[in-house]
C-alpha cells in the first residue's frame, strides 16, 4: 500500500519550484552541510555519511551505504535509519532552492528489506512550493540506481529564519558552529545561503 496523508498534497495555487540561479550545477557533489550532521557529516563515526549530489531542475541524487551500526533486525537496515535517509536527501533538495527549510512532517512506505552491506540509492525531487511550504518526494532503490525501490518518502520542509537555529540549538553547538573561521562553512551548518 501506498499514498500521503492531505498534509502532504500542495494545495491548487502552489507553484513549480524555481532552481536558485547559484545553484551547484547537475552532476555536483553537495557535499556535508554540518561535519555533525547524523545524515551527511563526516564526524559521526556511526552516521549515514549520505553523499547528495546536484541533479537537473530542482532535484538530487544520492547514495548511502547501509552498515552493521544501522541494523534493526539481523541483517537489516532499521526503518528509522532510512527514513533518516530519506529526509537527509529531501533536506538536501532545499540547497537548490537556496531556501532554510526544516521537515515538518515526512511518511515513508517501506516495500521491501534492505540488507546490511547494500547501497541505497536515492533520487529526491521538489515537486511544488506554497508560501514557506515545500512539497517534495524521494525513492531509494537497491541492487543499483534502476534496481526495484525499496523506500519511498514524501514530504512537506517549513521555510525558516536562521533564527530558529540560534534560538533553538544548545549554545554549545551553536557557538561552535557560528565562530568556525571558514565563511561558507559556517553559512552551511545552518544552511544558509552565504
Ligand atoms: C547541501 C545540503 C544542504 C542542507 C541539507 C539539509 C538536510 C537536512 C535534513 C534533515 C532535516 C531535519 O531533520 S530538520 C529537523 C527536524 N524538524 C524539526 O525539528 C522541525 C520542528 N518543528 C518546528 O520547528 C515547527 O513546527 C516548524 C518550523 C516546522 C513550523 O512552525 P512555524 O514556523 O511556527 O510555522 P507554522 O505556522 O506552524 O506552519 C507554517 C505552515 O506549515 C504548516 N505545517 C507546519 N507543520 C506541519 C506539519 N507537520 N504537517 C502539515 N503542515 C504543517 C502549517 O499548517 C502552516 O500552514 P499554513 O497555515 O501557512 O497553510
Amino acid at each position: 500500500m501506498t499514498g500521503t496523508s492531505a498534509a502532504l498534497t500542495p494545495p491548487a495555487d502552489a507553484i513549480p519550484p524555481v532552481r536558485h540561479p547559484e545553484a551547484p550545477a547537475p552532476g555536483e557533489l553537495l557535499g556535508a552541510h554540518y561535519e555533525h550532521c547524523f545524515g551527511c557529516g563526516g564526524g559521526q563515526p556511526h552516521g549515514l555519511h549520505l553523499a547528495a549530489r546536484a541533479g537537473e531542475g530542482v532535484t538530487v541524487t544520492a547514495e548511502f551505504t547501509v552498515t552493521p551500526d544501522h541494523q534493526g533486525a539481523p541483517g537489516l537496515a532499521h526503518g528509522g535509519v532510512l527514513a533518516t535517509a530519506l529526509d537527509e536527501t529531501l533536506g538536501s533538495l532545499n540547497w537548490l532552492l537556496r531556501v532554510i527549510a526544516v521537515t515538518g512532517r515526512l511518511e515513508t512506505d517501506y516495500v521491501r528489506p534492505v540488507p546490511v552491506g547494500t547501497v541505497l540509492h536515492l533520487e529526491a525531487e521538489v515537486t511544488a512550493v506554497s508560501g514557506r511550504k515545500i512539497y517534495s518526494t524521494a525513492t531509494g532503490r537497491i541492487g543499483g540506481p534502476d534496481g526495484p525501490v525499496a523506500v519511498r518518502g514524501y514530504a512537506l520542509f517549513i521555510e525558516v529564519k536562521v533564527d530558529h537555529f540560534i534560538d533553538n540549538g544548545r549554545p554549545e553547538e551553536i557557538q561552535a558552529a557560528m565562530s568556525d573561521p571558514d565563511q561558507v562553512r559556517r553559512a552551511r551548518a545552518f544552511e544558509v545561503n552565504p
